[in-house]
């Protein structure tokens, strides 16, 4: 049985890892940091990993992007999207003081993932601005802390799952700005693992143009644009050496296999852009039973 890393456990990376990979196939061994999730794969004690990427609300998790580009060489397998209903997770106030106008306004504390308030900043303005904000290492991590606290005025915002697991009720559910909250997960790791086909197969590549290159960018994305080739998403991203520089991370709809795709990247290659690709692989959107681990 192949080892999949994740955040967790009780955190959405492990419910949209389950809901993707089954319950058969692999076994997940659960980290409290994203970082061990890195070095758990890429120090081979686990073959793959979960990295949670981008969502909707809150765009690219530049911390999590940051690590597959500088810290580690681990290939791209997967990625699915998976909805995230964010949970007001803590207890009633206790006093039984029923604030009418609002129900939360005894929490003094928030615990959740770094992430969180972008994608829940309605509620959270409208129902905790009292309450201070607290990172923590995941949103499982925030209902674990609440749990052991036995505290009414510190709560946390995470999952179904770990209000039950931890025994902290759900005090409002579906608390995110959008009802079509979404957040995109990557499949990394040095080995490939068989997943069942997907009609949409995704590239992504890193480019840094040339120095001293008018115009590069526009030479780069036209050898894209005349091939037809579709970029679901460019991002700037500091190359991290010097102050300024930057590398571009692309997204393109497409597959290595195709004919136009590796003659676009010797196009650019030959204008001097210097092109890492991080993975060709199959992307999946979710439906409500979605099992790709089954070949
Ligand atoms: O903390 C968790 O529950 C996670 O799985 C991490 C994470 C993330 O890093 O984006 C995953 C999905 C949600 O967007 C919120 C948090």
């Amino acid at each position: 049985m192949k080892k999949v890393a994740i955040l967790g456990p009780n955190t959405f990376s492990e419910e949209a890892t389950r809901h993707f990979l089954g319950n058969e196939t692999f076994e997940y061994v659960p980290f409290k940091l994203i970082s061990d999730v890195f070095t758990a794969t890429a120090s081979g004690e686990t073959e793959l990993a979960v990295i949670p990427v981008e969502n909707t609300l809150e765009g690219s998790v530049h911390l999590h992007v940051d690590w597959l580009v500088h810290e580690v060489d681990l290939p791209i397998r997967a990625e699915w999207v998976f909805p995230i209903d964010m949970n007001l997770i803590g207890y009633p106030d206790s006093e039984g003081v029923q604030n009418l106008e609002n129900p939360y306004g005894h929490i003094r504390k928030v615990l959740s993932h770094h992430v969180v308030p972008a994608q829940c900043s309605r509620f959270m303005k409208q129902y905790l601005s009292g309450a201070e904000f607290e990172q923590v290492s995941s949103t499982a991590e925030g209902v674990r802390i609440t749990s052991a606290l036995q505290d009414p005025t510190v709560a946390a915002i995470g999952t179904a799952i770990a209000s039950t697991n931890y025994g902290v009720p759900i005090l409002q559910k579906e608390i995110q700005d959008h009802k079509d909250n979404m957040t995109r997960f990557l499949l990394v790791g040095q080995e490939a693992s068989e997943l069942k086909a997907s009609d949409q197969m995704k590239t992504t590549i890193l480019v840094t143009l040339p120095d001293d290159h008018p115009g590069g960018l526009h030479q780069m994305l036209s050898a894209f644009a005349w091939r037809r080739i579709n970029l679901s998403k460019i991002e700037s991203r500091p190359t991290k050496k010097k102050l300024g520089n930057y590398y571009f991370y692309i997204d393109i709809a497409g597959s290595m296999d195709s004919v136009l795709l590796p003659a676009a990247i010797q196009e650019i290659e030959a204008i001097g852009c210097q092109v890492r690709v991080l993975g060709c692989y199959p992307s999946y959107q979710y439906q409500s039973q979605t099992n790709i681990s089954e070949v």
